[in-house]
């Protein structure tokens, strides 16, 4: 255990506590160099099942496992002592019974040292969130465009469009937070929606192409950076990086053809 140092890890029980209070800063990162770089920045980091689409160039989230979830994690908290760490459970983890996400979210608590599991859901899963809060594992719950539900969906949609689909997603915002979530995702609803969902639940509310009235906002990380090739309407880029690799990796290549690479400083001399 530490003793004296200036700060320790945020909790599940420190973000539940910034509700209606300065904006909490979230991010995703699925590798130690990317979380060692942007912790100081953040309150939570959030090992996405995004990484199944930006790491392991697939079209969706379906295929995410919770061994690439471990693995990820396990990296992540290692790289990091600041932030919150929180772990996505991937599609046909958690759904089928409390227990199923029980036996899920513990093995993924145990084997990467996270503080929080999430799950997408929300009038369905608030009896899971319930039997997992009820066990000691804090619960992020996530509503509006689950992306583990494309199929359902008909694709990466922007939901709440009718009166009917709005009063279910608020629904959804309050089920989950009465059922003892500590924060809430709102992605990808009208602006109006994630305002109200915002004002009607005692919990925080983080915002992905939602709203500048969530309690808190996250992005993925290499969709803000400027790595990712196509990203979401609601992603702004703060960085310019895929210009920054490609111009580095091009320096590399011509300085390798012109025998420029490795220079004197670059190779080993004989001792002896
Ligand atoms: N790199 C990345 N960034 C994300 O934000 C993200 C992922 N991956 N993977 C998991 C989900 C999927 N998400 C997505 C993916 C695509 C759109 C998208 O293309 N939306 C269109 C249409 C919106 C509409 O018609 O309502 C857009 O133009 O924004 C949105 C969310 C958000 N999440
Ligand atoms: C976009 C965030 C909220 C997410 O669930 C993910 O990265 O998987
Ligand atoms: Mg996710």
């Amino acid at each position: 255990m530490s003793t004296g140092a200036a700060t320790k890890r945020r909790t599940a029980v420190d973000i539940r506590g910034r509700k209606g209070g300065e904006p909490i800063v979230s991010l995703t990162a699925y590798s130690a160099v990317m979380a060692r770089l942007v912790e100081p920045h953040v309150d939570f980091l959030l090992v996405g099942d995004s990484l199944a689409m930006v790491e392991y160039g697939m079209d969706s989230t379906l295929a995410a496992t919770p061994d690439m979830m471990i693995r990820h994690g396990a990296a992540v908290v290692s790289a990091t002592s600041l932030p919150l760490v929180v772990i996505d459970l991937p599609f046909g983890s958690y759904e089928a019974s409390p227990e199923q996400a029980f036996a899920t979210a513990s093995a993924v608590m145990a084997g990467t040292g996270a503080g929080a599991v999430k799950l997408e859901g929300g009038q369905a899963m608030a009896p899971t969130i319930r039997f997992l809060s009820d066990r000691g594992i804090p619960v992020m719950a996530h509503v509006g465009l689950t992306p583990q539900a494309v199929n359902a969906l008909g694709g990466f949609r922007s939901q709440g469009h009718d009166e009917a689909a709005r009063r279910r997603i608020l629904e959804d915002g309050q089920a989950v937070a009465e059922a003892g979530a500590f924060a809430v995702v709102v992605e990808g609803v009208v602006e109006p929606l994630a305002d109200e969902i915002t004002a009607q639940i005692g919990v925080p509310t983080i915002g992905i192409g939602a709203s500048v009235s969530c309690d808190g906002q996250i992005l993925v990380l290499e969709d803000m950076l400027g790595l990712t090739p196509r990203v979401p309407r609601f992603v702004h880029t703060f960085g310019a990086l895929a210009g920054a690799v490609d111009e580095a990796a091009s320096a590399y290549a011509s300085a390798v053809k012109e025998r420029r690479f490795p220079g004197p400083g670059n190779v080993y001399k004989p001792r002896g």
